[in-house]
């Protein structure tokens, strides 16, 4: 391989020298494993300073956890092909669905993609996702079958599932084990010689393409660019397309896989930028950088990132709300793609909506800030943004169900609601077809349809499952419902499909009659009785019993849909007392209480900051 340093002579990498590639799998197929044996066997990385198990381009605590990645990383290799230097540039690519907007503008500085499919499992469903981006954008896709050192692997059968699902020659599978190293070798050869090199002019004026950024604590934003044309060095002005601002770019580099200082990149070279950015709004994906003074016309940028999936976040002791605020800040300044607003609730007091990508983007935010942050917090259940258009043409974006209207009020002036939904693609063994079926249609899908995946040679044979599910029906417990119902073998993707009309309307608890905001819940007609029924029990079961009767009811509009009463408390401290009215007995009780602090009082119901919690956490 050669001193790693001493090839840092940039100028000498042409964009003919030059392979940018991804690598596109379905979640646990392999990726950051290859990643990192790329790296090694480039020796850019050594397996000496390597721990157990501790992967080099994941580097989220929570990614650790939960063994996904989140954050696209990227990393620079160099690599000598038949006495040739080659730069390899790897954009790696978070798998998960939630984050198909961070594949899609990793791919949009690559020529290539490596195609992982893991030869014990076949095509998955985030297989075909990751295929059908790769492929829209015109990247050379190499297929790569990994894991073949386990015994389970099937790589005739798995071939064949390439080739029926993707069209593409088993002749072109290159077979592997990342974890051993066996026939990674042949991935880079592959690299270098399937992928076409970027196209670039060294002579042309700059033209640099920010497809990521992060942001560190001292220098401000980092952003991750490729070069499109000229050379960009240390100590440029340069100016965003898109904001109009100028800049000095104060540092230049390659990941490799940690930053490099380099003092420039050249055409079709990857790397990353300082440069007095403070803030990261100021960062946009799919931005043109280009020169001061030379104006260049910008390269086609990405569509913006859209919430789809809006909870409230709550502290558990409201003296916390500053400092939870604070946080959230803070942690929305290394991913913009959540988006903020404050929100207030009789029931649970000051807190923010936020809105994210996906209910795995919601986990992972809120992990990432109880772990970093130390934040005691409540969850609301998740929404997703809902369309209610008026008879006067008026369209607005509901993404709190307090703010839904009541569309059961005959003087309403709302003409239609309508939902997001999406294309969901499930992968199964066909045992498990019924169950997925079932499932499916219990979550209100429309347009169902199956086909086989395998050639029909009997034994344990798979089917793809396709239909149309509302958005707000997977953001809660589907993902948990299909692995327990398939015992794990399922897997699913889903891509945004619009938005439907649909027969929606806003559920509201009442406790002594009075609506508990943070409580209420859009629903589907079809499922008002069933949602009401379960919602009214498990409040029941939550609520601590206060000195009178209090009715639990669950409404729609002005009709109650069920109700359960709570019984009074009947060790009865008021005993004592003559007659009076509930409020009197209510303020002798609560002056016994000890922990009278932690209580909210609804429709003078004593409703603790627990019970919200358990409830809220048990809606998942
Ligand atoms: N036996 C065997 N195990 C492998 C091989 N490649 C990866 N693994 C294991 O498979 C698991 C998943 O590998 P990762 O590299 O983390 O998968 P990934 O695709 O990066 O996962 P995401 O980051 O979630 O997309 C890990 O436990 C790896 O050790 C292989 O070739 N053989």
């Amino acid at each position: 391989m050669g001193p790693v340093r001493a090839t840092l002579q940039l100028e000498d990498y042409h964009p003919e020298a030059i392979r940018n590639f991804s690598i596109i799998a379905h979640i646990d197929h392999g990726k950051s494993t290859l990643a990192d044996r790329l790296l090694e066997l480039t020796g850019t990385v050594h397996t000496a300073l390597k721990g157990d198990n501790q992967q080099f381009l994941d580097k989220l605590k929570v990614e650790r956890e939960r063994g996904i990645t989140v954050k696209a990383q990227t990393a620079s290799m160099f690599h000598v092909h038949k006495g040739s230097n080659y730069l390899l540039n790897l954009i790696d690519t978070p798998g998960h669905v939630d984050f198909s907007w961070e594949v899609s503008r990793s791919m949009a500085a690559c020529q290539g993609a490596l195609l992982l499919v893991d030869s014990t499992q076949g095509v998955q469903a985030q297989s075909l996702s990751v295929f059908h981006a790769a492929h829209e954008r015109g990247l050379k896709i190499i297929p790569v079958m990994n894991k073949i050192d386990l015994p389970a692997s099937q790589p005739d059968r798995v071939a064949a599932q390439i080739e029926s699902t993707f069209g593409i020659s088993p002749s072109e599978i290159l077979l592997i084990s990342a974890k051993t190293g066996q026939g990674v070798h042949d991935v880079l050869e592959a690299i270098v010689e399937r992928i076409p090199a970027p196209i670039g002019e060294q002579n042309e004026r700059l033209k640099a393409f920010l497809f990521d950024s992060s942001y560190d604590k001292y220098r401000g934003v980092i952003s991750l660019v490729s070069i499109q044309d000229g050379v960009l060095r240390r100590g440029d002005k340069i100016v965003s397309c898109h904001t109009k601002r100028r800049y000095e770019v104060t540092e230049v580099g390659l990941m490799h896989p940690e930053e490099v200082s380099t003092g420039q990149l050249y055409p079709g070279q990857v790397g990353y930028i300082a440069c007095n950015m403070k803030q990261s709004s100021e960062a946009h994906i799919g931005d043109t950088l280009h020169r001061f003074g030379e104006s260049v016309e910008p390269m086609a940028g990405f569509k913006p990132t859209k919430a789809m999936v809006y909870a409230g976040i709550y502290p558990v002791d409201s003296n916390d709300f500053v400092k939870l605020e604070e946080s959230i800040k803070r942690l929305t300044l290394t991913d913009r793609s959540v988006t903020m607003a404050r929100e207030s609730s009789t029931a649970l007091g000051q807190g923010c909506r936020l809105g994210f990508l996906g209910s795995l983007h919601m986990d992972v935010f809120r992990q990432r800030l109880e772990d970093e942050y130390d934040a005691n917090i409540i969850i609301t259940a998740p929404t997703v943004p809902y369309k209610v258009i008026y008879r006067d043409g008026g369209e607005v974006l509901i993404s709190n169900p307090t703010n839904f209207p009541d569309v059961t009020d005959p003087a309403s002036k709302v003409k239609e609601i309508q939902e997001p939904v999406v294309n969901a693609t499930i992968i199964v063994p066909d045992d498990y077809l019924g169950e997925m079926m079932d499932l499916c249609f219990k979550r209100r899908a429309e347009e169902l349809d199956h086909k086989y995946l395998d050639a029909a040679d009997g034994s344990a044979a798979r089917t793809m499952l396709t239909c149309i599910l509302p958005l707000s029906e997977i953001v809660t417990d589907f993902f948990d419902n299909l692995k327990s119902r398939s015992s794990g073998f399922a897997s699913f993707d889903y891509e945004d499909a619009g938005y439907r009309a649909s027969q929606l309307s806003k559920m509201t608890f009442l406790l002594n009659g009075k609506g508990v905001d943070a409580l209420a819940l859009v629903v589907h007609r079809s499922q008002e009785q069933a949602i009401g029924r379960e919602w009214v029990k498990k409040l029941h079961k939550i609520i601590p019993r206060q000195i009178f009767e209090v009715p639990i009811q669950a409404a729609v509009g002005k009709r109650i849909i069920a109700r359960e009463t709570l019984s009074a408390y009947r060790a009865d401290v008021t005993a004592g007392l003559y007659g009076g009215h509930h409020e009197r007995k209510l303020k002798h009780l609560n002056n016994q209480k000890e922990s009278k602090k932690r209580m909210k009082r609804v429709g003078k119901v004593d409703l603790p900051q627990e019970a919200f919690f358990d409830l809220l956490s048990s809606r998942k």
